[in-house]
C-alpha cells in the first residue's frame, strides 16, 4: 500500500497538509518519503530520483516546515530560503508550486528572480516587500548579490538563511554556472542545511564541498520494480526507442510520425536555436491543422508565454531546445523526440524524462544517424537507459522538395536552412561523446539534403570538403527575395550599396592605375629635373603614403591630404582621358600637386 504523509517519521504542519489536501495528493511517492525527514532533521541531502517522481515537493514541504519551527520569526527583510534552478522555466514552475503552500503561510513571503525582466524591478520589489523565500536563477540571483549600487544589501538579508536548495544540482555545478554559484555561495552563510536534488546526481565529493555541504546524507531512490543492483535512470513506464535512419531521411520520418499522432502532445528536441527556428517553421508547414510552438533559450519575451501555453493544450508539437530538458513539468506529454542526440548522455535522461511522469505512461524516440548508432549502447552502459529498435516508417512522403520550394519563395526561409545548417555541424562538433559523433564521419551530402539546402554555407568545416553528391540550385539565388516588404527592401539598399562600393573600388583600382601613369608620366617629365637619387626618394615617400592610405582605407579612417591627392589625381586623369583637358594642362595641374605637397611637407 502506498505510503501516506501520516507514515512520514515527522509529523507535517497543518497549512502543509491543507496544500497537500487540496492538491489532491493522498500518498507520498519514494523520494518525498526519503528526502523530507532527513531534510528536517539539520542533514545536507543529496537527493537522486528518476524524472517525474516528486522531487519538488520533496524539498518544497521540508523547506517549509523548517521555516515554520524557527523560535524567532523571520522578519519581512530576512532570507530564510533560497532554491536556485538552472532555467526561467524551472524556476516559475518552482515558484507556483510553492504558492500553493504559501497561501496557507501568510507570514511568509516569497520572490522569483529570473533573467528576462530589469532586475531594478527585481531589487524594488525587494525593498518593498522583502523576501523569505527566494526562487532564482544564478544569473541574476549573482548579478543582485554583487549590486552595491541602488540601495540593495541581499548579503544582508540572506544572513538569517537556514535552507539553500539546489535543482538540478548537477547541472549547476557543472561549467557555465560555476562561477555564478560560487559567487552565490560566497555570501550565505555556512550554518546553513543544503540539499542537492537531480535525477542525475552529481556523485562529485568536490563538488558536493564546494556547494557548502558537510557530511551530507546521499539519497538515491531506484524505480519500483528494479532489483537492487539493475539501476534504472529512467521512469519504469517509459517506453523508450530509437530509430536509425539516413540523414536525408530524418524530416520525412519526423513528419510522417507526428502526422500519424496530430491529436497527441509532443515535445521535439533539436541542438540548435537556429534549427528549432528552422525545423519548427518547417512543420508549421507540413502539419496543417497541428499547433506548432517553438522554445529556445535565445528567444526573449515569447518564451514564458509560450512554455505556459503549451502546458496548457492537451494536443500539439513543441519544438525546442535542451533549455526544455529538465525538470519541467508539462501534463500529458505523450511522446519526446530528439530529432538529434543530446550534447550529453545526462541530457538524454532528462530529455526523456520530460514523459511517464510521476505514475503516467510515456514514449521516447531517438533519431540516429546510421554512423552514431554506436550511442545505443554507449546509453544503455553509461545512463543505465535500455533503448528499443523502431523500424523506420515504410513509403514515407518526400516532403523535403516542397521545403526547398518555401525558401524559393522566401528568403527569410532560406536564411534559416543556412544558419541551422551551420549551428548544427558547429555543435556535433562539441559533443561531448566525440568519439561517437564526428564532423569526419558526417555524410554531408546526405546532411544538406535533409536540410533541404538551396546551396552549401560558406563555412570552415566544408572548406577543404568537397560534397559531390549535393546538387545545389542552379539560380542566381540573390534573386530569392524576402516575403517581408520591409526586409526586402532593406536587402535591395545593401545590394545596391555593396554594388556601389565594387564600382567605387573597380574605379579606385583604376585609380592605382591611374596613379602609376601618373607617376610615370611625371618621371618621364622630371627625368633630367630630379636627380635619381631623389626620385627614389620620391617613390619610397609616395610607397609609404599609399601604404599608409591602403591602412587608412582599410581602417575607414577619414582620407589626408595624401589621400585628397590621389583623389584629385584621380578626377585629373578622368579630365584627360575625356578630352576635357589637353595632357599640357594635366601635367601642369599634376605637376603642381607634386609642388604643393612637396611645400606642405
Ligand atoms: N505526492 C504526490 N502525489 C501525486 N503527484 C505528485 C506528488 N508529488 C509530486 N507530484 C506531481 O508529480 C509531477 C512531477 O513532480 P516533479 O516535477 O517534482 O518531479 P521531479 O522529480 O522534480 O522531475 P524532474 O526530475 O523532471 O525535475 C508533478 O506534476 C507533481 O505535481
Amino acid at each position: 500500500m502506498a505510503e501516506t504523509w501520516a507514515d512520514l517519521d515527522v509529523p507535517l504542519s497543518a497549512p502543509v497538509r491543507e496544500a497537500l489536501r487540496e492538491l489532491g495528493f493522498e500518498h507520498a511517492t519514494p523520494v518525498q518519503l526519503a528526502t523530507i525527514p532527513l531534510f528536517m532533521s539539520n542533514k545536507d541531502v543529496v537527493a537522486e530520483a528518476v524524472t517525474g517522481s516528486g522531487k519538488t515537493l520533496a524539498f518544497v514541504i521540508p523547506l517549509l516546515e523548517i521555516l515554520l519551527r524557527r523560535e524567532e520569526k523571520l522578519s519581512k527583510m530576512q532570507i530564510g530560503a533560497i532554491i536556485v534552478t538552472p532555467t526561467r522555466e524551472l524556476a516559475v514552475q518552482i515558484e507556483e508550486v510553492l504558492q500553493h503552500f504559501t497561501r496557507h503561510t501568510p507570514q511568509f513571503s516569497q520572490i522569483l528572480l529570473i533573467g528576462g525582466n530589469n532586475p531594478l524591478g527585481d531589487i524594488k520589489k525587494l525593498q518593498e516587500n522583502g523576501a523569505n523565500i527566494v526562487i532564482a536563477t544564478p544569473g541574476r540571483l549573482e548579478d543582485l548579490f554583487t549590486r552595491r549600487k541602488d540601495g540593495l544589501d541581499l548579503a544582508g538579508c540572506a544572513r538569517s538563511l537556514e535552507i539553500l536548495v539546489l535543482d538540478e544540482a548537477d547541472r549547476l555545478l557543472e561549467m557555465g554556472f560555476e562561477a555564478s554559484i560560487n559567487t552565490i555561495l560566497g555570501y550565505l552563510p555556512k550554518q546553513r542545511r543544503t540539499g542537492l536534488f537531480s535525477a542525475t546526481q552529481t556523485q562529485e565529493v568536490e563538488e558536493l564541498v564546494r556547494a557548502g555541504l558537510r557530511n551530507p546524507v546521499h539519497i538515491s531512490v531506484r524505480e519500483k520494480g528494479q532489483t537492487a543492483d539493475c539501476t534504472r535512470r529512467t521512469p519504469a513506464l517509459l517506453d523508450n526507442y530509437y530509430m536509425v535512419c539516413k540523414a536525408e531521411d530524418k524530416f520525412n520520418q519526423l513528419v510522417a510520425f507526428l502526422k500519424a499522432r496530430q491529436n497527441e502532445k509532443h515535445l521535439v528536441f533539436f541542438s540548435t536555436c537556429a534549427c528549432v527556428e528552422y525545423f519548427g517553421k518547417a512543420l508549421e508547414e507540413f502539419l496543417q491543422g497541428t499547433t506548432v510552438l517553438l522554445l529556445h533559450g535565445k528567444m526573449k519575451r515569447k518564451r514564458n508565454r509560450t512554455f505556459a501555453t503549451f502546458r496548457k493544450m492537451t494536443s500539439g508539437v513543441l519544438v525546442c531546445t535542451d533549455v526544455m530538458a529538465r525538470g519541467v513539468d508539462i501534463p500529458e506529454v505523450h511522446w519526446v523526440l530528439q530529432f538529434d542526440p543530446p550534447s550529453c548522455a545526462k541530457a538524454f535522461v532528462h530529455r526523456c524524462g520530460r514523459t511517464a511522469r510521476i505514475g503516467h505512461r510515456g514514449c521516447a524516440l531517438l533519431f540516429l544517424m546510421p554512423m552514431e548508432d554506436a550511442y545505443v549502447q554507449f546509453l544503455a552502459n553509461n545512463q543505465k537507459c535500455p533503448l528499443q529498435e523502431m523500424e523506420v516508417q515504410a513509403e514515407v512522403p518526400d516532403v523535403l522538395p516542397r521545403l526547398r520550394t518555401v525558401a524559393l519563395g522566401d528568403r527569410a526561409m532560406l536564411d534559416k536552412s543556412l544558419r541551422a545548417f551551420v549551428s548544427f555541424i558547429q555543435a556535433y562538433n562539441k559533443h561531448e561523446c566525440n568519439l561517437l559523433f564526428r564532423i569526419k564521419d558526417l555524410d554531408f551530402g546526405g546532411l544538406a539534403r535533409g536540410f533541404a539546402l538551396l546551396r552549401l554555407p560558406w563555412m570552415p568545416e566544408l572548406r577543404d570538403r568537397p560534397v559531390p553528391d549535393f546538387e545545389p540550385e542552379i539560380m542566381d539565388l540573390n534573386t530569392i527575395q524576402y516575403k517581408d516588404k520591409h526586409r526586402e527592401c532593406q536587402r535591395q539598399d545593401q545590394l545596391s550599396e555593396q554594388a556601389r562600393k565594387e564600382e567605387e573600388s573597380r574605379d579606385n583600382g583604376g585609380e592605382v592605375e591611374k596613379k602609376r601613369d601618373l607617376a610615370r608620366i611625371r618621371r618621364r617629365n622630371s627625368q633630367n629635373a630630379v636627380p635619381w637619387s631623389k626620385q627614389k626618394r620620391r617613390r619610397e615617400r609616395r610607397k609609404k603614403r599609399i601604404a599608409k592610405r591602403t591602412a587608412e582605407d582599410m581602417l575607414g579612417l577619414d582620407g589626408d591630404a595624401d589621400l585628397d591627392e590621389l583623389i584629385r589625381d584621380t578626377r585629373l586623369l578622368k579630365r584627360l582621358k575625356r578630352g576635357k583637358i589637353s595632357r599640357e594642362e594635366f601635367e601642369e595641374q599634376i605637376e603642381g600637386d607634386v609642388q604643393s605637397s612637396k611645400n606642405s611637407q
